[in-house]
């Protein structure tokens, strides 16, 4: 077998995997990047990119179907999944396409479209797509290869078409009845997405409350605003069999503390988080730690147990967010070309979930602050207090934020309502330049925008 030495080998060209690769590239490294399927990884292909894609599809037949409220009057609304679809597949097409000739034209970087394994510390077997093998070696290796939709173990899973976070994208009819299992991010966002698209959807969640690592008065105040769109959340409910019935339908047997019963749906989709993508990866050839679940361990540095592999992404057991995975990227650039010696110490990790009104995060919940004993005060404030959502009429949700009485800083915030991902930047950027939030609640902001409801959220502490 054939076989090429390099000075660094990236396996996954995920949302770190492809920066790193062309940065030691361009200082002059003789650089391998390992791609088995599309160059941009989840995100672009299977992720971000194409659900906020159809999710804006969604916003679209939503705001039209509402149009009445203001004083607008339309025809009946249809959705045409193949045309959805398409704008999706158009998107992602071109993203891809960009990033993958960006990739091409980099010097000193080589872009092997294979499947990559370990076959000892500083070796890899690539799998080329034509069956063609080849052995690699390099002092310097990165695991970027990112996770997989995980499949709970429900009876009969193997006789029934159930739908997964990428397959769910490729539909091209609305489904009748659409139940979901599961209750996290991405569960939600296609709950909603579908709904609005007209299909019936039912939410199935084990625990007692949707988004179970949030507040309680947050979890809840979603799922009022998703019920009221029409869909039905059964917590406490788990799937523990389900059969094929008639031509596209599908029997679901559910247990609860009512008993068990049987759903019946056209489609199924399984939204029951994720696996890692180590399984083909033979780690122990190169005697790479892992924890339980297959997450590779790494020190805060991103180093492996074995010097000169690194793992960045969600491969290291996340936070599974694309700028999470960039900020890894970061990490190794300023500590293998810039002598530095960053950390994932203290580094803030925010999120948005892409339900419409949005959810942000940044920084401590209330849960977490109870839990770690730190003393804390809530600012509150509905959303039905902001002119700017009264105004445009989108006035659902809540914000929350957490403040340190002694420091008067802010410990961090929930932020659900129109444009809530925004609102908790501005928020997260305060907390950055540790900002009292007495700047916030006495800062001059345009009236009207969301920015000024700031002035009341933290005016409600006092
Ligand atoms: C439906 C959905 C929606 C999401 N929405 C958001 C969002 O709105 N915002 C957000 O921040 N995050 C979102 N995420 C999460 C985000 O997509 C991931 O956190 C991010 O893509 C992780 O990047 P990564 O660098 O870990 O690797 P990935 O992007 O997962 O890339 C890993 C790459 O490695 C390749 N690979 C795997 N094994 C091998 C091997 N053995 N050899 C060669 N190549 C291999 C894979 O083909 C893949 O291309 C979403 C995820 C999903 C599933
Ligand atoms: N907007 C965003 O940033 C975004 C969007 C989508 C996905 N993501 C990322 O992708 C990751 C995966 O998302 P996800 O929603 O699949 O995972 P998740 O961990 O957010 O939610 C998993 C859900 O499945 C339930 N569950 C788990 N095992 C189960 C079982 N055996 N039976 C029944 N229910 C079960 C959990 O209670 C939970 O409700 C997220 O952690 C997130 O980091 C981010």
């Amino acid at each position: 077998m054939a076989n090429t030495t390099y000075d660094a080998i990236i396996i996954g060209s995920g949302q770190g995997g492809g920066p790193i690769a062309t940065d030691l590239a361009q200082a002059g490294h003789k650089t391998a990047l390992i791609e088995r399927e599309h160059v941009g990884g989840t995100c672009v292909n299977v992720g971000c990119t194409p659900t906020k894609t159809m999710i804006a599809s969604a916003r679209a037949a939503y705001v039209v179907k509402r149009a009445a409220d203001f004083g607008v009057y339309t025809g009946p609304v249809n959705v045409d999944m193949r045309r959805v679809r398409q704008r999706k597949r158009d998107i992602v097409t071109s993203y891809r396409q960009s990033s993958e000739q960006r990739t091409e034209q980099i010097q000193n970087l080589d872009l092997l479209r294979g499947e990559a394994s370990f076959s000892g510390p500083k070796t890899l077997t690539v799998r080329f797509t034509n069956g063609e093998t080849r052995q690699l070696t390099a002092n310097t290796i990165i695991i970027d290869t990112g996770d997989s939709p995980a499949i709970p173990p429900i009876d009969g899973l193997d006789t029934v078409p159930y739908l997964d976070s990428t397959s769910i994208m490729e539909l091209d009819s609305v489904p009748e009845h659409l139940v979901v299992v599961g209750a996290g991010y991405v569960a939600l966002e296609f709950a909603q997405m579908f709904r609005r698209f007209g299909s019936q959807v039912t939410i199935l969640q084990r625990g007692p409350q949707i988004l179970s690592k949030e507040d309680e008065d947050i979890a809840s105040e979603m799922a009022k605003i998703l019920q009221e769109d029409g869909i039905t959340i059964r917590t406490g409910t788990s799937p523990t069999h389900v059969q094929k019935a008639a031509e596209n339908t599908i029997h679901i047997t559910v247990k609860s503390e009512k008993g068990e019963e049987t759903l019946t749906a056209s489609h199924l989709l399984l939204a029951t988080g994720r696996r890692p993508n180590t399984r083909h990866l033979n780690l122990e050839a190169a005697g790479i730690k892992t924890d339980q679940k297959g997450y590779v361990q790494v020190n805060e540095r991103l180093e492996t147990n074995v010097t000169g592999v690194y793992a960045i992404g969600d491969v290291k057991g996340g936070p599974a967010f694309t700028h999470i995975s960039y900020d890894d990227y970061r990490i190794l650039r300023a500590n293998l070309l810039h002598h530095g010696s960053a950390t994932t110490r203290g580094r803030l990790v925010p999120y948005t979930i892409f339900t419409d009104p949005q959810l942000g995060r940044v920084g401590l919940s209330e849960k977490e602050a109870k839990a770690q004993n730190i003393t804390y005060r809530v600012a509150r404030l509905p959303m039905s207090s902001v002119s700017r959502a009264l105004e445009v009429d989108e006035p659902r949700g809540v914000m929350k934020a957490l403040i340190d009485p002694e420091s008067k800083q802010i410990l961090g915030c929930a932020i659900l309502g129109i444009d809530g991902g925004e609102i908790m930047s501005m928020i997260e950027i305060a907390m950055m330049g540790k900002l009292p939030y007495t700047a916030l609640k006495d800062g001059v902001f345009t009236h009207p925008t969301l920015a000024e409801s700031l002035n009341s959220l933290f005016t409600s502490i006092e």
